[in-house]
């Protein structure tokens, strides 16, 4: 069972020329790590509030086809017909800019608040408190004033926030676009071990795919609104022409082997015997090893 299936999904904002969404048709199985990437205006913030509900519920517009989440043990349900508030604790949303969403002035603050905001009883609170911010790496941070942070505590101050609700599901627009190298590397460490240790479905809107590839199950490249390409990121990724073509920059392990195959210096990709797709510095430097010291064993 899917934990978000799509079906047949279009969506065009008022008085918009075109669609924003087109006859998009998806399934999103529990615990995977989804990227949807493509460039500005491909429809990846707008497939992500289908998703999260913020339309139909907040933004007018005219919405064809289905958007499902199968929560575990309550069946398939309608993004649509699920009221905002019970929506909020079923898929936790993060946004690309941690100031704008962060609204108390303690850390604990803005994490008991999204918790009061959805009714949650005071008794569990500061259980959730304790293990949302534990999750995040940030128990250090729990009485700190939020604007004294950086931008990568700010992000993961809002992603326990999110996580507080105890979500099967989290949902960000670009967390990491308004972050430093190393804010980036912490928040996509958390998202990292929320997915593989709680099963927590990631699906994260992302015009750059380099840091992602290597983390996700899969990659979804949106072209106008309507799917271009979805894939495992090596399977993806061997088709970087057609993500070259919509703007997307390839990672440049990738570049690095697409430079090595066009050299006739080792197989085509996916053809048989040649190696599986480097998307790691690490990757690319093993099989440049390989490639100048066949005999030696791999590290
Ligand atoms: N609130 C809105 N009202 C009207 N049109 C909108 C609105 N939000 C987005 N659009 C339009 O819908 C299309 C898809 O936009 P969307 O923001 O989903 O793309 P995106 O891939 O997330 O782009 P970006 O990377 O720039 O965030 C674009 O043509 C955009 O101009």
């Amino acid at each position: 069972m899917p934990a978000i299936h799509i079906e047949n999904l279009s969506f065009r904002y008022p008085d918009a020329a075109s669609p924003a969404l087109s006859e998009v048709n998806l399934s999103i199985q529990p615990g995977e790590f989804v990227v949807i990437t493509g460039a500005t205006g491909a429809g990846k913030s707008t497939l992500l509030r289908c998703i999260n509900g913020v339309i139909p519920h907040f933004q007018p517009g005219s919405q064809q086809g289905h958007v499902w989440i199968e929560p575990e043990g309550q069946g398939r349900l309608a993004v649509a017909r699920i009221a905002p508030p019970h929506l909020a604790r079923l898929i936790g949303s993060v946004f690309d800019d941690p100031e704008g969403q962060i609204v108390s002035p303690i850390v604990e603050e803005e994490i008991a608040f999204a918790l009061e905001n959805t009714g949650v009883a005071p008794a569990k609170m500061e259980a959730r408190i304790v293990s949302a911010l534990a999750a995040c790496g940030i128990a250090d941070l729990r009485h700190r004033p939020t604007n004294g942070l950086s931008g990568g505590q700010k992000q993961r101050v809002a992603i326990a926030a999110a996580l507080a609700l105890a979500p099967s599901i989290l949902v960000l627009d670009e967390p990491t676009s308004e972050l430093d190298p190393d804010g980036t590397e912490a928040v996509l460490n958390v998202l990292t071990e929320l997915n593989r240790q709680q099963g927590i479905t990631v699906i994260i809107a992302e015009q750059k795919v380099s840091h992602l590839a290597p983390l996700c199950d899969r990659l979804i490249l949106l072209d106008r609104g309507r799917v271009a390409l979805e894939g495992p990121p090596r399977q993806a990724l061997l088709q970087g022409s057609v993500f070259e073509k919509l703007g997307i920059e390839i990672p440049a392990p990738v570049r690095l082997a697409q430079a090595l195959v066009r050299e006739g210096l080792i197989p085509t990709f996916g053809s048989p015997g040649a190696p599986s797709l480097p998307l790691t510095v690490d990757e690319a430097f093993q099989l440049t090893r390989q490639l100048l010291e066949p005999e030696r064993p791999e590290l």
